[in-house]
């Protein structure tokens, strides 16, 4: 198949309602450590799937195979029907799959509104991305001119999100947003995603039960290298205790 065929097969998949992102039986291994054992999982296009399960379950590892870090050594990963496995992750990336990973990288020394102007592929889309970030995010706004290692912490994460927004993303994969901010800013993080939500899909993997069952649509469980239970965030809200068991050590 030609470059542009599989071009045009890959708009086809999106448009008749194939997954953006399909993980198909993925395992994959740190060495000798066999950390996914057959992971199965779908985001559609506009979705927000959440991603969860105990620490040291493999969900970073999820993110890591999809964006060819960690690549697996059998399994499929499609988007928009195309195969990442077997590629640089550069080319994923180029495709427009974003990652905003644990440790919110930004430029510290840099101000806010640099760090989302060093986040824009083309220059020439500088200032539509800046109008979307600061729409997005008006606290962002507020503190433009403030160097990103001065923010606080939510205000840290509102940025890694704003960054990965601007970065021509059509799906984010997001780590643990909720990680080590207070219960307020969970608040405030939980709005910012859902904002960024009206212009991107996600796979958020995210331990904070009430913060994924907020953003997410649906939700994967993962425990011992595989999915264990799976639907609707709307299915579980009334009913945690189905997940609980999962999450807590
Ligand atoms: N670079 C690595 N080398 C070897 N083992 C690793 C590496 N990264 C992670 N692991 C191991 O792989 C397993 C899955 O880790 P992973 O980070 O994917 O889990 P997680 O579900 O995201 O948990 P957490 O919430 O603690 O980050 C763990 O046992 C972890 O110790």
């Amino acid at each position: 198949m030609s470059a542009d065929a599989d071009a045009d097969a890959g708009a086809d998949a999106g448009a008749d309602g194939a997954p953006l992102l399909a993980v198909d039986g993925i395992q994959t291994y740190y060495g000798d450590s066999h950390v996914l054992e057959g992971v199965d999982l779908e985001v559609r296009e506009g979705e927000v799937v959440a991603l969860m399960g105990r620490n040291g379950v493999g969900k970073t590892t999820t993110l890591r195979s999809v964006l060819q870090l960690t690549p697996p050594r059998e399994g499929s990963i499609r988007y928009r029907g195309e195969e990442l496995v077997g590629r640089e992750t550069h080319e994923v990336a180029d495709r427009g799959v974003g990652w905003i990973p644990e440790d919110r990288r930004m430029f510290a020394q840099l101000t806010v509104e640099e760090n989302v102007r060093v986040a824009v592929p083309n220059a020439d889309d500088t200032a539509a991305a800046l109008e979307l970030a600061f729409e997005t995010f008006p606290d962002l706004e507020e503190r433009r001119e403030a160097n990103a290692g001065d923010l606080s912490g939510g205000q840290q994460q509102m940025l890694a999100i704003a960054r990965g927004l601007v970065g021509d993303n059509d799906l984010l994969l997001v780590d643990e947003p909720s990680e080590g901010l207070a219960p307020l800013v969970v608040e405030a993080v939980a709005e910012a995603l859902t904002a960024a939500a009206a212009d991107t899909s996600m796979l958020l993997v995210e331990q904070n039960l009430p913060l994924a069952l907020d953003v997410a649509d649906r939700f994967y469980v993962l425990d011992h290298g595989t999915v264990v239970d799976e639907g609707d965030t709307d299915d579980v809200s009334a009913d945690a205790e189905r997940l609980r068991r999962y999450l807590s050590a």
